[in-house]
C-alpha cells in the first residue's frame, strides 16, 4: 500500500488493509494472555522493549503487547505510508489541506545554522529573528531596564490567551518553577468568567504589571474580552490611555488585530499560520516562560523538542518512540474498544500536563472524516485525562485497579527530585530529629508500585494464603493485566520538558496519519463560538426574545432572564 508518489491528502480506507486485518485477527491471542504468562515467557523484555531518546528512558514491556503485535503495528505504520506523511511534514508540505497550511512546529525549535525553506520563505531565519527579538525584549524586562509608566520595572507578567495560547505556557512557567531567575514571575488568565481576571489581578500594583496578549487569530472573544478589561483596569488605575504601550504587547499572527486593539506592532512577536495553537508553546507563545526563565533556559527547552523531532524523523519506526506509543495507543483504540488514556506524572510541578495533553491530542485527532472528506471506518482520538501521582491514587485508581474497564496509563518519573524533603515520622522532635529518608524516593516508590501491581495484580490464592477472610477474598483480588507505559527521566529540567512536549505531538501525528485524518484543524469548534454570540443578544436583550430552535434551550433561557431581573 505504501507509496511515496501518493497523494499525501488522499487517505483510503486503511480498515480494508491486509495489515488492519491481521492485527484484527492477532487480539484476541493477546488479549486471552495475562502479563504475569507473557513475562514468565519473555523474561528479556523488561530489558528489551525499551527506547532510549535524548533523556527519555521509555519501558513499554508492561504493554499488553507481543513482539509480533509491535511488528504488526509497525507494518500498519508503513501500510499508512507514516514515514511519507511525517516526511512531508518536516519538510513543509500543506498537509493540513482543508486550511492549506503547512504544518512546521518542528520548525520552531531547529537551531539557528538549519535551512528551511517553505512556500519560497526563509523560515528558520524568520524563526531566529522573532527568538532574538524575544530575546532581547525578556532581558529588558528581566534587567529592569523596560520601566513602566511610571517608571517602575515590571514584576509580574500576565499571559491572557486561551487554548493552546494559554495551556502550553502555563504548564511549561509551572514546570519549570525551578528555572525561574531574576524577578519576573508570571500569571495566566484564560477564562471569559470574570473570577479569572478578577482574582488573578488581585494584590496586583499595576504599575509593575505587564500583560502579554496571546492569541494567534487575535479575534477570540475571551482573550479580546479580558485584554479589554485588563486594558480598564491599568488605564483606571494609572490615568491615562498613554500607559498602554509601556503595559500591553501582543504574540499574533495578525497584525492588523492587534494595531485595532491598540498594541503598537512595534511590541508584536510574530509567529505563522504553520504553527497550529495547540503546537504553538514553543513558538513566540512561550513569551511569558521565557521572560520568567530567561532566554538561555528557553533555548534549552527549545533544543529538547528538536531532540525529539530528529529522533522521529531518522530512527527506524521499531525503534522510534513516538511511532511505538503512538501505534500502542492506536492498538487499543481499534482493535481493544479501549477509549481512554490517563497520563499520571510522579511530578506535583507536572500537574497542568494532563491538561495540556488533552488540548493536544484531543484537538488533533477528534474528527469524524478522513483527509479526502470521508467517514473513517475506525474509531479516532483517544481521551486523554490525568492527575499527578500520588495525588490520582487516592482518587481514581481505584477504578484503574480494580474496574471493569482497562485504562492503559502513561506514568512519567524523575530520578532527581526537584525539591526534597527528609521523611519524618510524627513523633518525631522536628528541632532536632535526622532522617537519610527522601521524600522524593517515597514517591517514587509509589510509582514503581503501582505500574506493577497495574501489570501484575495479585491472585485469589495469593489474597487468601495471607489469612484473608474468604468473603473478603473476591474483594481483594488485584486482577492485574492492566497496561501501562513508564517514562523515566533523570530530572525535570527545559529540555525534558520540551522532549516529553514533542513525544506526545508526535503520536498524535502517527495515530492521526494511520486514520488518515487532519490532525492540524479543528472545525468542530466553530458552531459553539457563533451561536455563543447569537445568544449572547438573546439572553440580554430588553425584550421577550423570539423563539429559538428547541424548547430546551428556550426554557433555560427564559430561566435565566428571569433570574437577571429581565423579562423572560
Ligand atoms: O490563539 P487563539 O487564536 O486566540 O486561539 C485560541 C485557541 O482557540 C482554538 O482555536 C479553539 O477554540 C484553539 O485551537 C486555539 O489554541
Amino acid at each position: 500500500m505504501a507509496d511515496g508518489n501518493r497523494d499525501k491528502n488522499q487517505e483510503f480506507d486503511i480498515t480494508a488493509t491486509a495489515q488492519w486485518q491481521a492485527l484484527a485477527e492477532h487480539q484476541p491471542e493477546v488479549a486471552a494472555l495475562h502479563l504475569r504468562d507473557v513475562f514468565a515467557e519473555d523474561p528479556n523484555r523488561g530489558d528489551e522493549l525499551t527506547v532510549d531518546v535524548g533523556d527519555l528512558h521509555i519501558d513499554y514491556s508492561k504493554q499488553r503487547v507481543l513482539r509480533e503485535t509491535l511488528t504488526k503495528l509497525v507494518d500498519l505504520a508503513r501500510a499508512a505510508d507514516v514515514e511519507g506523511k511525517r516526511d512531508a511534514m518536516f519538510a513543509g508540505e500543506h498537509i493540513n489541506n482543508t486550511e492549506d497550511r503547512a504544518v512546521l512546529h518542528t520548525a520552531l525549535r531547529l537551531p539557528a545554522d538549519a535551512t528551511l525553506s517553505v512556500d519560497g520563505q526563509d523560515v528558520v531565519g524568520d524563526v531566529h529573528e522573532v527568538l532574538d527579538r524575544m530575546g532581547a525584549f525578556t532581558d529588558a524586562l528581566r534587567s529592569g531596564e523596560w520601566k513602566g509608566y511610571t517608571g517602575k520595572p515590571i514584576e509580574t507578567v500576565i499571559n491572557i490567551g486561551i487554548g493552546g495560547s494559554d495551556l502550553g505556557p502555563a504548564m511549561v512557567y509551572q514546570a519549570l518553577r525551578h528555572y525561574v531567575t531574576g524577578s519576573i514571575h508570571c500569571r495566566f488568565v484564560s477564562n471569559v468568567d470574570p473570577a479569572d481576571l478578577v482574582a488573578t489581578l488581585d494584590g496586583l500594583d499595576p504599575e509593575t504589571t505587564l500583560f502579554i496578549v496571546a492569541s494567534k487569530t487575535f479575534t477570540t472573544l475571551e482573550t479580546i474580552t479580558n485584554a479589554s478589561a485588563a486594558r480598564q483596569w491599568l488605564v483606571k488605575a494609572l490615568g491615562s490611555d498613554d500607559a498602554v504601550s509601556k503595559h500591553f504587547v501582543a504574540v499574533s499572527t495578525n497584525a492588523e488585530k492587534v494595531s485595532e486593539f491598540g498594541i503598537d506592532t512595534a511590541n508584536m512577536f510574530e509567529f505563522w499560520d504553520w504553527v497550529g495553537g495547540r503546537y504553538s508553546v514553543d513558538s513566540a507563545i512561550g513569551l511569558s516562560v521565557m521572560a520568567a526563565i530567561g532566554k538561555e533556559a528557553f533555548g534549552e527547552f527549545l533544543a529538547g523538542f528538536h531532540i525529539v523531532d530528529d529522533h522521529f524523523r531518522t530512527a527506524p519506526l521499531e525503534a522510534n518512540a513516538p511511532v511505538l506509543l503512538g501505534l500502542i495507543g492506536l492498538w487499543y483504540d481499534n482493535f481493544w474498544n479501549v477509549a481512554s488514556r490517563v497520563v499520571l506524572p510522579y511530578s506535583n510541578d507536572m500537574s497542568r500536563f494532563s491538561a495540556y495533553l488533552q488540548q493536544l491530542t484531543m484537538e488533533s485527532n477528534g474528527k469524524s472524516v478522513t483527509k479526502s472528506g470521508d467517514h473513517v471506518t475506525a474509531d479516532t482520538g483517544e481521551v486523554f485525562w490525568g492527575e499527578p501521582g500520588t495525588n490520582g491514587q487516592h482518587a481514581f485508581y481505584q477504578l484503574l485497579h480494580q474496574g471493569t474497564r482497562m485504562i492503559p496509563s502513561d506514568f512519567i518519573g524523575f530520578a532527581t527530585a526537584t525539591d526534597d524533603l527528609p521523611v519524618l515520622s510524627a513523633s518525631d522532635d522536628p528541632l532536632t530529629a535526622q532522617s537519610d529518608g527522601s521524600m522524593h524516593d517515597l514517591l517514587m516508590s509509589n510509582y514503581f508500585a503501582q505500574t506493577k501491581v497495574l501489570a501484575f495484580g495479585k491472585t485469589a490464592e495469593e489474597v487468601a494464603a495471607e489469612g484473608v477472610e474468604e468473603r473478603l477474598v473476591p474483594h481483594q483480588v488485584m486482577p492485574g493485566n492492566r497496561p501501562s507505559t513508564s517514562i523515566m527521566s533523570h530530572e525535570l529540567t527545559p529540555s525534558v520538558v520540551g522532549q516529553l512536549i514533542a513525544l506526545y505531538e508526535h503520536q498524535v501525528f502517527v495515530a492521526g496519519a494511520i486514520w488518515g485524518i487532519n490532525s492540524f484543524d479543528q472545525w468542530g469548534v466553530q458552531l459553539g463560538k457563533s451561536q455563543a454570540k447569537e445568544l449572547l443578544s438573546v439572553i440580554t436583550s430588553a425584550d421577550s426574545p423570539a423563539a429559538q430552535s428547541d424548547s430546551s434551550t428556550d426554557a433555560l433561557v427564559r430561566w435565566y432572564r428571569k433570574q437577571r431581573g429581565r423579562t423572560p
